[in-house]
C-alpha cells in the first residue's frame, strides 16, 4: 500500500472526555475501497460501551455546565470547530476519500461544505430569542422559549461520513445538546478526527461522545437506551422503519433522513447541454451512492432518442478511477457487498425487460483488481411498475422514461414511496413553478441538480424521512419548546368558595 494511505489516527472511541477501547476489546478492519486492502484496525463497540457513553452525556447535560452556557459561547466554541476543520481541510479530505473511495476532490468539496455548517451553527446559537405570546388573560404574560432537547443520539451513513455527521453535530451543540454520535462502522476516520478537533477546541468532559460498531449492536443500544431523548438518523429506509420502531417504547423524538428515488424531469424546450450535463452529475458524483442521486430520468417524448444518445456518449467518456489519482472522475463503490447489490439490480432489470444502453458490468481493466469498480451504467425501456423504477439502487446507474405531457410527468415523477428530491429542466417559467409546486418532494431543483447548502432545510417527504436538517429548522429540530405563563394579579378566584 503506498505510504499516503496509510492510517496513523486515533483507533479508540471518546468517552466522557477519554480516549478508550470497547469493553469487549473487539476490533474491526477498516478496508480501502479502491484496492480492497485493510488500512487498520479501530476498536468494536457494543451496547455496553454505549450505555457508559450515554451515561456521560447524561450527566453532563443534567448536572452539567453546557445546556446553561450562554449560547453565544457555545457558538464561539463551534465556530473555532468550524477554524479546525479549514486548518485541515487537506488531511480531512485524504481521510475520507481513504474511507470512502470517492475522488480527494470531491472530499475537499465536503470539507468545505463542512466548515460552513460549523460556522453557520456557531453564528446562529445564540439569535433564537424566544418569543412573547399575547395572553388572553389580563395581568399576565406569556412566554416561549427554546430549550435543548437534552441527550442526542445521532447515527450516520458511509456514503458522507462527516458531512452528514456534521449537519447532526453542529445545531446539537449550539442548542445546548450533549451528544453520542456513531458513524457507520465502515468509514469513522473522519467522525474519529473531529472528535479529537473538537477536544482541542475544548468542549466540556461528556458533552461530545463517539462510539464505534455495528448498527445491530451499537446502533440498537442507542435508539433504545433511556438516557436517550432524540435519536436522529441518517441511512437507508429499512433501517429508518427499524428505529422508529425501537425508539417508540420510549417515546424518543426521532429525526428521519432516508432514501430516495428521485426524478429528474427534462422537458424538450430545456437547455440540451446543460441538462445532459446535469444528469450525469447529478447520479455519477461518487458513484451515485447519493440519497439526492437523480437516478430516474424522465425525458420528454421528442428528444428521449437524442437525450439517450448523448447521455451515453458522455457516460462512455468518464474516467473511473483511485480515489487520489486527480485524473479520476467516478471513483468504486463501498464494498464487494454493495457491488453485489448493484449488480443483483442489473440483472433484475434485464429480467423485467429493460435495455441495458452502456455500462452493466465491472470494468474489464479495474484501475486494481481488488477495488469495487463498477461501470457507470444507463438503462433504456424503463417503466414505473419495474422495480428497478421503483427501489433505490445507491450506485453509479440511471434509469430513461419518456413522458409525452406535463400531466403525466407529474403522475410519474410522484409515483414513487420516496419524497427526497427532484429536478425539472423547462425554460417555460410558468411550466417550472407549476411542476415544481405539484412535485411530492423536500427539494426541488429548477435547471439545476444536487445542490444543497446550509442555509436552506434538507429532508424528505413520505418514505424519504421526517424532520429537517440545515437551516435554522435544523436547529429548532434539537429543541424543545416550552411555554412560561405568569400570573401578575395575586388575587384568588374562590370558586370553591372562601
Ligand atoms: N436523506 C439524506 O440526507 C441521506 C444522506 C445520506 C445517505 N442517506 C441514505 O443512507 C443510505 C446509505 O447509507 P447506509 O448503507 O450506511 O445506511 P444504513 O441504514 O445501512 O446505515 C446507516 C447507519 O445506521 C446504522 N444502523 C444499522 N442498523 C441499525 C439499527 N438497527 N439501529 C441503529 N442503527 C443502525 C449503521 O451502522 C450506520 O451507522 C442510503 O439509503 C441513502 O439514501 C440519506
Ligand atoms: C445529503 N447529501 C446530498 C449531502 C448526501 C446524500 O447522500
Amino acid at each position: 500500500m503506498a505510504k499516503e494511505l496509510k492510517y496513523t489516527g486515533k483507533t479508540k472511541m471518546y468517552i466522557n472526555g477519554e480516549w478508550v477501547d470497547s469493553v469487549s476489546g473487539n476490533m474491526r478492519e477498516i478496508v480501502y475501497p479502491c484496492t480492497g486492502e485493510v488500512i487498520t484496525k479501530v476498536t468494536e463497540g457494543s451496547a455496553e460501551d454505549v450505555t457508559l457513553a450515554v451515561d456521560a452525556a447524561r450527566s453532563a447535560f443534567d448536572l452539567g455546565e453546557w445546556p446553561g452556557t450562554p449560547a453565544a459561547e457555545r457558538g464561539r466554541l463551534i465556530e473555532r470547530l468550524a477554524d479546525k476543520v479549514e486548518e485541515n481541510r487537506e488531511s480531512l479530505a485524504r481521510l475520507e476519500s481513504l474511507d470512502t473511495g470517492k475522488t480527494v476532490e470531491e472530499s475537499r468539496w465536503d470539507m468545505d461544505d463542512i466548515a460552513g455548517i460549523f460556522r453557520y451553527f456557531g453564528q446562529l446559537a445564540d439569535k433564537e430569542g424566544g418569543e412573547i405570546i399575547q395572553s388572553p388573560n389580563p395581568n399576565t404574560s406569556s412566554l416561549v422559549v427554546r430549550e435543548p432537547v437534552g441527550v442526542a443520539a445521532q447515527i450516520s451513513p458511509w456514503n458522507y461520513p462527516l458531512l452528514q455527521a456534521s449537519w447532526k453535530i453542529a445545531p446539537a451543540l449550539a442548542a445546548g445538546c450533549t451528544i453520542v454520535m456513531k458513524p457507520s462502522e465502515i468509514t469513522p476516520f473522519t467522525t474519529i478526527r473531529i472528535t479529537e478537533l473538537a477536544e482541542e477546541v475544548g468542549f466540556p468532559k461528556g458533552v461530545i461522545n463517539l462510539v464505534l460498531g455495528a448498527g445491530d449492536t451499537v446502533g440498537s443500544e442507542m435508539t433504545t437506551n433511556p438516557g436517550v431523548d432524540l435519536v436522529s438518523f441518517t441511512g437507508g429506509i429499512v433501517t429508518g422503519k427499524k428505529i422508529l420502531k425501537a425508539a417508540a417504547d420510549t417515546v424518543k423524538k426521532v429525526a428521519l433522513e432516508l432514501g430516495g428515488k428521485n426524478p429528474n424531469i427534462i422537458f424538450a424546450d430545456a437547455d440540451f447541454d446543460t441538462a445532459v450535463d446535469f444528469a450525469l452529475n447529478g447520479v455519477f458524483f461518487h458513484a451515485g451512492q447519493i440519497c439526492s442521486a437523480g437516478s430516474r430520468i424522465l425525458v420528454e417524448e421528442p428528444i428521449r432518442e437524442k437525450f439517450t444518445a448523448e447521455l451515453k456518449r458522455r457516460i462512455k467518456n468518464i474516467r473511473i478511477g483511485d480515489a487520489f489519482d486527480p485524473e479520476t472522475q467516478m471513483g468504486p463503490l463501498i464494498s464487494e457487498e454493495h457491488r453485489n447489490k448493484v449488480k443483483s439490480y442489473i440483472d433484475l432489470a434485464k429480467k423485467e425487460g429493460a435495455s441495458i444502453v452502456c455500462g452493466g458490468t465491472e470494468p474489464e481493466n479495474p484501475p486494481d483488481k481488488g477495488g469495487y469498480y463498477y461501470l457507470p451504467t444507463l438503462i433504456s425501456d424503463v417503466h414505473n411498475d419495474m422495480r428497478l423504477a421503483k427501489e433505490e439502487i445507491f450506485g453509479p446507474v440511471i434509469t430513461i422514461e419518456s413522458f409525452s405531457t406535463e400531466e403525466e410527468a407529474v403522475t410519474r415523477a410522484n409515483d414513487t414511496i420516496y419524497g427526497l428530491s427532484a429536478g425539472v429542466w423547462t425554460r417555460d417559467q410558468d411550466r417550472a413553478q407549476r411542476v415544481s409546486s405539484r412535485l411530492r418532494a423536500g427539494t426541488v431543483w429548477i435547471n439545476d441538480f444536487n445542490v444543497y447548502f446550509v442555509q436552506a432545510p434538507w429532508g424528505g417527504y413520505k418514505q424519504s424521512g421526517s424532520g429537517r436538517e440545515l437551516g435554522k429548522v435544523g436547529l429548532e429540530e434539537y429543541t424543545e419548546i416550552k411555554h412560561i405563563y405568569q400570573n401578575y394579579a395575586n388575587e384568588p378566584i374562590n370558586w370553591f368558595g372562601t
